[in-house]
């Protein structure tokens, strides 16, 4: 997708602006407020099992103080939120309630102080604490306008946006954009629609990565031109703890997105928000600003690699430690109410192949989580019309699901499609789709999504996936599974090759036949293969493959339209894009 460059204020300097222009520093100021509990602005939902967070930091109230930001020089004062400490006390929690709502009515009140002009804005860094670099601007204005910016660092292109604007009148919103650990020059553009544009201009010290990570990653852009807006958000780099990075198309970092205990699963940016999860059992909703208003924890669930959002419930892949298997369940997250209710567990549906597996003896493959009985790990959810695919790495197998979206009722399987063999004398081999008689067949395999499209009769569809080709089964034993997986397969973790794998799925004969196989980076486990824009096969795509250290966006074909390798201990987890169009940034 070829969207035309977003419209630089840089290049635009009709002569009235500078009349506008004017160089102000408020007066420096302080606004001190105590966090309240419940029935403040911010949502936060506790689920509805038991706890597994830490209640003593979410027992005392965090006292958010706003305060001058001291790094910044030019035409406007730049604030930040922080905590205000006794000696030796450490940060609150960031994802709480008290928390978050500490650092909203903190925010609040420095907005009601007044006066927030064009010509003075109110610009607060990071308020939140979830973006790092996010600059929240908020002003008053008898007209609506649009605001756009551009961010200047020594030895980068400079990056020019129209930011999103959540106010009627005057704006409200979160410029991403600026680089951590860099001097960023950043030139805003108010155009109001009717009187005439105001520009200030500042020179910003931003803090470094929470994590350590550095803000670059080595990029090879092949034709600029043919990559989409947005920014690309890595998550689960194995070594700089568990933020995910958001990156622009010439991998530098424009916002790091805070996590906790745990990486950050699938960020699902849609209807306004993100939805993830910012710890090891917790599902958050972040609005535009970064206010994490809504925080759900999941009790026993604990989370793992996927989830997916229908309306306002969230499916979410989770383990029950204490069940001694691992990576099974699915738990919706009613994102409203805060229910928290387990809909799928994977052994009630296959016992009889549950019984032939034994926790894994050897290598368990680094995944940290798969601890107990790994029997199937799922590592991909995905709900459309009502029908629950999963895919499941330490089979091979990818599973279609019915019933599975309620507490309650009873999920059966669809079809199943790939290692028919591992599944001999179980009963489910019945439900497996037919393979053409030529295929690579897959092994291993990560983010299965079915794609839906127009020209295709009614029945079909498309399932692309990251085809890890790498075939190892850790949880039965040796004989029952060494000849089973498919002939090309690796089952080397260093050496092999790797695809971007789409299979045509006929349900109409119950069979699939391999519709596209792009050789990748190999990367025996983890990575992802993300369509990008409306998600359909003639769209860009992500491949991240994080064995290998490297992700591209790729033309509709797979051909490669730029790399990028980035530093890691051990992997990275999943690269996911997104344009943040109407979220972050207008419209282009
Ligand atoms: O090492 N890890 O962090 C890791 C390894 C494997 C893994 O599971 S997989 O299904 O994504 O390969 C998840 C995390």
């Amino acid at each position: 997708m070829h969207r035309p460059a977003p419209h630089s204020p840089a290049r635009d300097t009709p002569s009235q602006d500078a009349d506008a222009r004017l160089a102000h520093r408020a007066p420096t100021r302080r606004s001190v407020l105590l966090g309240a509990g419940a029935g403040a602005a911010g949502l936060a939902l506790a689920g509805c099992q038991d706890s597994g967070g830490s209640s003593d930091a979410a027992a005392k109230t965090p006292q958010v103080t706003i305060s001058e930001f001291e790094n910044a020089r030019g035409d406007w004062t730049i604030w930040q939120a922080s905590y205000d400490l006794d000696d030796g006390e450490s940060n609150p929690e960031l994802y709480t309630e008290a928390t978050q709502t500490a650092r909203h009515e903190a925010l609040e009140a420095k907005k009601a102080e007044g006066g927030w002009t064009s010509q003075n804005p109110l610009l607060v860094l990071d308020p939140y604490g979830t973006t790092r670099t996010g600059l929240y601007v908020h002003f008053a204005d008898d007209s609506a306008g649009e605001l756009s910016f551009v961010d200047a660092v020594a030895d980068a292109e400079d990056f020019a946006k129209t930011a999103a604007n959540h106010a009627e009148t005057g704006f409200e919103g979160l410029v991403v954009g600026l680089v951590p650990g860099a001097t960023n020059t950043l030139a805003l553009t108010w155009r109001p629609k009717s009187g005439q544009a105001v520009r200030g201009s500042l020179s910003i010290r931003t803090p470094t990565t929470a994590s350590g990570y550095s803000s670059t990653i080595s990029a090879d852009v092949k034709d600029a031109g043919a990559l989409t807006e947005g920014l690309f958000a890595m998550s689960g780099i194995s070594g700089p703890g568990n933020n995910s990075f958001l990156m622009d198309n010439a991998g530098i970092m424009r916002a790091e997105l805070a996590s906790t205990t745990s990486a950050q699963h699938h960020l699902v940016v849609e209807d306004g928000r993100i939805v993830t999860t910012t710890g090891s059992a917790q599902v958050s909703v972040l609005d535009h600003l970064g206010h994490a208003g809504t925080i759900i924890d999941l009790g026993k669930q604990s989370v793992h690699h996927d989830l997916d959002v229908v309306g306002d419930a969230a499916f979410v892949l989770t383990s029950v430690t204490s069940s001694g298997r691992s990576e099974d369940r699915v738990t919706r997250v009613d994102l409203s109410t805060g229910e928290v209710e387990e809909v799928v567990d994977l052994q009630k549906v296959f016992p009889e192949y549950e019984k032939l597996a034994h926790a894994r003896t050897g290598d368990g493959l680094g995944d940290p989580v798969a601890t107990g009985e790994d029997w199937i790990h799922i590592n991909t959810l995905q709900i459309i019309d009502d029908v629950m695919y999963l895919s499941s790495r330490e089979t091979s197998t990818a599973f279609a699901l019915e019933n599975a979206l309620e507490a309650g009722s009873t999920p059966s399987v669809r079809w199943m499609l790939g290692a028919e063999g591992l599944w001999e004398g179980t009963g489910y081999e019945g439900k497996f789709l037919e393979p053409s008689r030529s295929m690579i067949g897959n092994a291993g395999q990560h983010s299965v999504h079915r794609v839906d499209d127009d020209s295709l009769p009614d029945g079909q569809f498309y399932l692309e996936m990251f085809n890890n080709n790498y075939w190892y089964v850790g949880t039965r034993n040796e004989v029952d599974w060494k000849d089973e997986g498919p002939d090309n397969a690796s089952t080397d973790e260093l050496e092999g090759a790797s695809h971007m794998l789409r299979y045509l799925v006929d349900e109409n004969t119950w069979s699939y036949t391999e519709d596209l196989a792009v050789e990748v980076p190999y990367s025996s486990v983890v990575s992802n293969v993300f369509r990008l824009g409306s998600g359909g096969i003639d769209e860009n795509a992500v491949v991240n493959s994080g064995k290998s250290g490297v992700f591209s966006e790729r033309d509709a074909e797979g051909a490669v339209l730029a790399s990028y390798r980035y530093d890691t201990s051990n992997l990275g987890y999943r690269v996911y894009k997104d344009t943040f169009e109407g979220f972050w940034y207008a419209a282009s």
